[in-house]
C-alpha cells in the first residue's frame, strides 16, 4: 500500500516580476525547486515556510498569497506540495542548502529543470 503523502510548503520569493529559484545539490538531483520543505508536526504550513527559508537561506520572510497544491508521486514517496508567495522582510540571502540560486520571470523558467512535482507550480506562474 502507498504511504501517506508528505505534506511539503515551497515558497515563491516574489521582488516585483522576479521569483527566485534555487537549485540542489547535484548529488540529490541538481534539480531546479522553491525554496521550502516539510511541515513538521503542529506546525502551520506559513509557519514551516517561516522556519524553512530562515534555515536554507538565512532570511525573514512573511508568508502571502496561496498559490497552489500538487500531489506527485516519485517512485519512492509522495509528496503534497503546497506553495505560497512570499517576500523578503529582512537579511540577506545565503545558500545553507543549495548548491545555486537564480532571480528569474516565469516566462524564463523553461531553461531551468524542475523536480517534477513543481511543474504544475511553474506553468500556473508563468500565467498569472
Ligand atoms: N523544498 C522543496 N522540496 C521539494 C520541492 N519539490 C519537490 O518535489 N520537493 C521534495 C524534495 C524533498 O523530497 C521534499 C522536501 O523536503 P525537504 O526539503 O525537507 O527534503 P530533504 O530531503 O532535504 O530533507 P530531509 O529528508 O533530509 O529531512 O519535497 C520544492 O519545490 N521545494
Amino acid at each position: 500500500m502507498m504511504s501517506a503523502p508528505i505534506l511539503v510548503v515551497a515558497g515563491v520569493l516574489t521582488d516585483g516580476d522576479k521569483i527566485l529559484i534555487t537549485q540542489r545539490f547535484d548529488n540529490e538531483g541538481g534539480l531546479w525547486e522553491f525554496p521550502g520543505g516539510k511541515v513538521e508536526q503542529g506546525e502551520s504550513e506559513p509557519g514551516a515556510l517561516v522556519r524553512e527559508l530562515w534555515e536554507e537561506l538565512g532570511i525573514k520572510v512573511k508568508v502571502g498569497e496561496y498559490l497552489t497544491e500538487t500531489l506527485h508521486h516519485y517512485p519512492a514517496k509522495s509528496i503534497l506540495l503546497k506553495s505560497y508567495r512570499c517576500e523578503l522582510v529582512e537579511g540577506d540571502i545565503a545558500l545553507h542548502c543549495h548548491q545555486a540560486k537564480a532571480w528569474i520571470t516565469p516566462s524564463e523558467s523553461d531553461a531551468y529543470t524542475f523536480s517534477d512535482a513543481d511543474k504544475p507550480l511553474v506553468e500556473l506562474l508563468k500565467n498569472k
